[in-house]
């Protein structure tokens, strides 16, 4: 499972937990300006907008997890198993393989209105990257720096985008039916509740935090919407980037998957591999991983980006205890 989200405070910050149980030897991958990016069935694009996110790299191509352009558009694919349908090729549409979504969206669009644009005539078509590679059921958050975002779903009705309301995005079930879901859920607040149960009878407060008290906690894609939406839209919002980045990875955390609790397989366990969130003002790229729950980070670095080389930072997963004297 997954869980993406997109934070404002001041800035807007956005990015993903990767929950799996096993790793594709991901890595911070900036994509400049001048890497050539070939399309199976598009025009190649030479020249586009730089691209920093979590990728692997596989015979020279960087394979996007999640990520987001220098313009400040954001993109995450999550697992979507299931209601996933993509078609063959389509002679009327722009042909796009789902591996190449991200990069064909943030190498040419700056915000989620010209994303929307581009979709528009969009068909993700059934080639796979390679036989070790085949393709991925996946569906798609797109948010950009002014907090905006979309869902985009290929499903066998054709492909579905949806504005989002709430800015997160985790499995199934189709996206329309989370929001929905959210009904169930209204009255959960930060404040204690009052009595409508029971008018009259003497409850009492015994805890604080009752107002929580029906939020749901586990691991399924249903719980993490709730649970998620709930945190984020009640986040306070940081005076400065330190607050914010702290602030967004206790969001992201809040949803995260300790391993030993979710069996995919006899003793095999999906669990948050990392949590990653690129300020999208900025263009920061900041990281967490299971093992390391430090802030790592990269920044843009301006000088770098009109090349055609991509630029790779291999994940710090060493722990780094801060000692005291
Ligand atoms: C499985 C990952 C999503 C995490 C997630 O939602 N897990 C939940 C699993 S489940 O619901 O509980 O079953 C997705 C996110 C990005 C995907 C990767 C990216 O799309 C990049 C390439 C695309 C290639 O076609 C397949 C390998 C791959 C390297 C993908 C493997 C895998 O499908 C990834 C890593």
């Amino acid at each position: 499972m997954c869980t993406s989200i997109i934070y404002t405070a001041g800035d807007s910050y956005f990015g993903r937990n990767l929950d799996l149980e096993i790793s594709f030897g991901e890595e911070v991958v900036v994509t400049p300006r001048d890497y050539e990016f070939k399309f199976r069935k598009m025009k190649s694009l030479s020249h586009h907008y730089a691209i920093t996110g979590m990728a692997t790299v596989q015979d020279g191509y960087p394979l996007y997890f999640d990520g987001a352009n220098e313009e400040g558009l954001g993109m995450a694919g999550l697992n979507f198993d299931g209601p996933c349908h993509y078609f063959p090729e389509d002679s009327e549409k722009d042909n796009v393989t789902p591996f190449e979504f991200i990069p064909y969206v943030l190498g040419q669009c700056k915000n989620v209105s010209e994303a929307k644009e581009m979709i528009k005539n969009l068909n993700l078509v059934n080639i796979n990257f390679s036989e070790k590679f085949p393709l991925s059921p996946l569906h798609w958050l797109i948010a950009d720096k002014s907090g905006d975002s979309i869902v985009v779903e290929s499903t066998k009705k054709g492909l579905n985008v949806y504005d989002n309301p709430v800015g997160v995005l985790t499995n199934n079930p189709e996206f329309p039916q989370q929001l929905n879901n959210l009904s169930n859920y209204q009255s959960v607040s930060p404040a204690q509740p009052t009595n409508t149960i029971a008018p009259g009878a003497k409850l009492e407060l015994y805890s604080r935090g009752l107002g929580t008290h029906m939020l749901p906690g586990g691991m399924d894609s249903e719980s993490r919407f709730v649970k998620e939406t709930f945190t984020k839209m009640h986040a306070p919002k940081g005076k400065d980037e330190l607050e914010n980045i702290t602030n967004y990875f206790h969001l992201l955390h809040a949803v995260e998957q300790q391993k030993g609790l979710d069996e995919v397989a006899p003793n095999t366990f999906e669990y948050t591999i990392y949590s990653d969130g690129v300020d999208l003002t900025t263009g920061t790229f900041y990281y967490t991983t299971y093992e390391n729950n430090q802030i790592n980070a990269v920044k843009l670095d301006q000088s770098k980006l009109d090349s055609s080389e991509l630029l790779t930072y291999p994940l710090q997963t060493k722990q780094t205890i801060h000692y005291q004297a």
